[in-house]
């Protein structure tokens, strides 16, 4: 596999970590109206989506290949959530909830090819499924469709790509092909816990009948070969270590290739903290670089024990921010440690060491308009939510590669990353609550990302504010925090 290309905000050692200035450059206003990044427009069919990912006016069917046990519902779900997040409009079909409807909990033998019955229905749900697909893809702005089902016979793959021809929708059939036998039981043990198909059944039944059902699979299965190389694909042989890419053809398409290079199905938990509380959380100031408050210290002493109580002994590498906070609250931790530009808290540009009531007395207009559209609102001089997450990028596809990471972080980074993983709509995202001294731990599943919440029994302040609510911490504003109009500007 070729090395992917480096991050856009390269790690640094922790304690080499570079000086934090708060961005207070002056930017003309008419920057403000802009788009949060512009990219190059080519003379047909390209154009941004408004978080600076350049798309096609194409529509791609992603079409998943392999036999059960593959990790295919965790690729497909997770290919759906990483283009929502990036705003780019992606919906997963699965064959499988389509054929639950008909047959909610089939024995093994109904997947025996030579079941007619089985395989009528099983056509049916194919059908189903590609026909509200398409249906779907009528709308304006739907680009990516997944179509998860194991799509394990040429002549199955044949049907779809003549159906999606007919329909002007590209191609791109992704292969899941893996014979390690641990990672195939650590996939049955949660298919078998967490599949629909298995509710409520016996664990060691359920697990046995899944094996059955792969054996009648493994029977027909056919892998993607020479025969089918008018076909765009990418085959993924056991987790990445091989990728093979066949007729990729353009940007959207290899955007989500890049992706799929990326991704690993080994099972893994992703640990996210804010850092302790701090000197700047106390008095209600946004933004800076303050050091922790006594409070904020205590959780720094206590954070290793709360780690290894919910990790164990499973090696980790511990991401901070640049910023002295998140470093501080790392520091007594036992592991490796990465610190990175890009996991800097929002950069509120003007504002930044203001409170809210500050920024609610001088800037009363962009405070509402910030409480109406806070995914896409750019402070003067700063950064939205929408930036955040362009920048945010990186960081994803190196947790993508990564096996058991703790990222302590802020506020609004934590909350971006939070919603890459838990699917939470942009509308939603700014506003969640996320307290301090709170230690987050995400398992991705094929079907959901459990998520498990632990607290330190350390108080601290909230710095959550509620939308629309009145901004605590007053303080009478000076002669100079006289209503000014609006700074800030939308990044849509
Ligand atoms: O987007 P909002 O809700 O303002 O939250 C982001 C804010 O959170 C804060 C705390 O209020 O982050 P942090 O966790 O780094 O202290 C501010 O610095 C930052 O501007």
């Amino acid at each position: 596999m070729p090395p992917p290309p480096p991050p856009t905000s390269a790690p640094q050692e922790n304690g080499q970590a570079e000086q934090y200035k708060p961005n207070l450059r002056k930017v003309p206003q008419g920057d403000f109206m802009r788009p949060a990044t512009r990219t190059r427009m080519s003379s047909h069919s390209k154009k941004t989506n408004g978080v600076g990912v350049q798309v096609e006016e194409t529509r791609i069917c992603v079409v998943m290949v392999g036999l059960p046990a593959r990790g295919k519902s965790l690729i497909a779900q997770k290919v759906v959530r990483y283009l929502d997040w990036l705003s780019i409009n992606a919906k997963c079909f699965n064959v499988g909830s389509y054929r639950r409807t008909a047959t909610p909990q089939p024995a093994a033998s109904f997947f025996d090819f030579s079941n007619t019955e089985g395989e009528r229905l099983r056509k049916a749900a194919a059908e189903a499924a590609v026909n509200d697909m398409c249906q779907w893809f009528r709308s304006p702005g739907h680009l990516i469709a997944v179509l998860d089902a194991t799509n394990s016979t040429k002549s199955r793959r044949r049907w779809i790509k003549e159906r999606c021809d007919s329909e002007g929708i590209e191609t791109l059939f992704v292969e899941s092909k893996c014979d390690d036998e641990e990672l195939i039981m650590a996939n049955i043990k949660e298919v078998k816990t967490t599949s629909p198909d298995y509710v409520g059944q016996d664990p060691e039944e359920a697990a046995k009948d899944f094996r059955e059902r792969i054996k009648m699979y493994e029977r027909v299965y056919e892998t993607l070969d020479e025969d089918e190389a008018d076909m765009t694909y990418c085959k993924i042989i056991d987790v990445g270590s091989q990728v093979i890419i066949n007729r990729i053809q353009d940007y959207l398409q290899s955007r989500v290739v890049y992706y799929l290079m990326n991704l690993h199905i080994k099972p893994r938990s992703i640990w996210i903290s804010r850092h302790g509380e701090s000197e700047y959380n106390l008095s209600g100031q946004i933004g800076g670089d303050a050091d922790l408050s006594p409070r904020g210290a205590q959780y720094a002493k206590l954070l290793p024990g709360l780690v290894s109580k919910s990790a164990g002994d499973r090696p980790l590498t511990v991401w901070t921010s640049t910023l002295k906070r998140t470093a501080q609250t790392a520091h007594n931790l036992p592991y490796e440690k990465l610190s990175w530009k890009a996991l800097d808290e929002l950069d509120s540009g003007v504002c930044d060491g203001m409170t809210y009531a500050q920024i609610e007395a001088k800037y009363p207009q962009d405070f509402a308009a910030r409480d109406e559209d806070k995914y896409n609102y750019r402070y003067l001089g700063g950064e939205s939510y929408r930036d955040v997450v362009i920048r945010l990028e990186p960081i994803i596809m190196e947790l993508e590669r990564s096996e058991n990471i703790l990222i302590v972080t802020h506020q609004a980074v934590l909350r971006c990353i939070y919603a890459y993983f838990m699917g939470v709509s942009q509308e939603q995202s700014p506003w969640m609550e996320v307290p301090l001294h709170c230690l987050i731990k995400l398992t991705p599943h094929a079907y959901k990302t459990e998520e498990e919440r632990m607290s330190a029994d350390v108080p601290a302040v909230s710095t959550w504010r509620e939308k629309g609510s009145k901004a605590e911490h007053a303080q009478t504003p000076g002669p100079s925090a006289r209503a000014s109009p609006m700074i800030g500007a939308m990044s849509k």
